[in-house]
């Protein structure tokens, strides 16, 4: 089981800062969908040659165009790239086409999907490389967590690796842990411990490390 610090709230600065004080325990840095929109896949480019042997995701949560998306954002040096998976099944199939051709990955996030069950069924099909059930802030704030989506697709889902994401901190990882996702993903529960990031990091990358 891998882990993935997501950067979400930081600029290029803040980003590094962050990646510095817990690199020794993360997995995949993700350059999250707001520090794209504000700075552009400037981020993603900076943090990877800052960065050269971290593997760097970068989270645009295409929705259209997947081919050239892709191709834009593994230029610019992403390792993986995350698509919608409310998207239409073309926009996720040429996505994978051109990362293969690029030799990146991509991501289908299942924010916001009604038929959880049935569309990973399908996207499994399409030789994506994860999945990833994701409660998104807006559900975070109404009380809303992936946990559940995690069973369901695990279920159903055997070719693509499943990973979770959406307001997981220290105390509900284990939890997320034993229903056995591929990969953690996790943001504000190590960017906002404030003056100990790294403890933090060190123990959540001890507990995925072990399952
Ligand atoms: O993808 C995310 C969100 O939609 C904002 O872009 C976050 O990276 C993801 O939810 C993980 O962050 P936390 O919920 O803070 O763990």
């Amino acid at each position: 089981m891998e882990l993935q610090l997501a950067l979400d709230l930081v600029d290029i600065a803040g980003a590094k800062d962050i990646i510095n004080e817990v690199a020794d325990y993360i997995d995949i840095v993700e350059i999250g969908t707001p520090v794209v929109i504000n700075e552009g896949l400037r981020a993603v480019k900076e943090v990877k040659q800052a960065f050269p042997s971290l593997r760097v995701l970068a989270d645009l949560k295409i929705m259209d165009a997947g081919g050239y998306e892709v191709m834009k954002a593994s230029e610019a040096g992403a390792d993986i790239i995350t698509v919608l998976g409310v998207s239409d099944d073309s926009t996720i199939r040429g996505a994978v086409k051109e990362a293969k051709k690029q030799n990146t990955k991509v991501m289908v996030d299942m924010i916001n999907v009604k038929n959880i069950e049935e569309r990973a069924k399908e996207i499994d099909q399409m030789d994506v490389d994860y999945i990833c059930v994701h409660s998104g802030y807006d559900h975070q704030a109404a009380g809303i967590s992936s946990f559940e989506d995690l069973l369901k697709i695990k279920r159903v889902v055997s070719h693509a690796k499943t990973a979770i994401a959406g307001g997981i901190k220290l105390a509900t990882l284990p939890q997320v842990i034993d229903a056995g996702p591929d990969l953690v993903i996790v943001g504000g529960g190590i960017t906002s411990a404030q003056d100990n990031k790294r403890a933090v990091a060190a123990e959540m990358k001890q507990l995925v490390s072990q399952a």
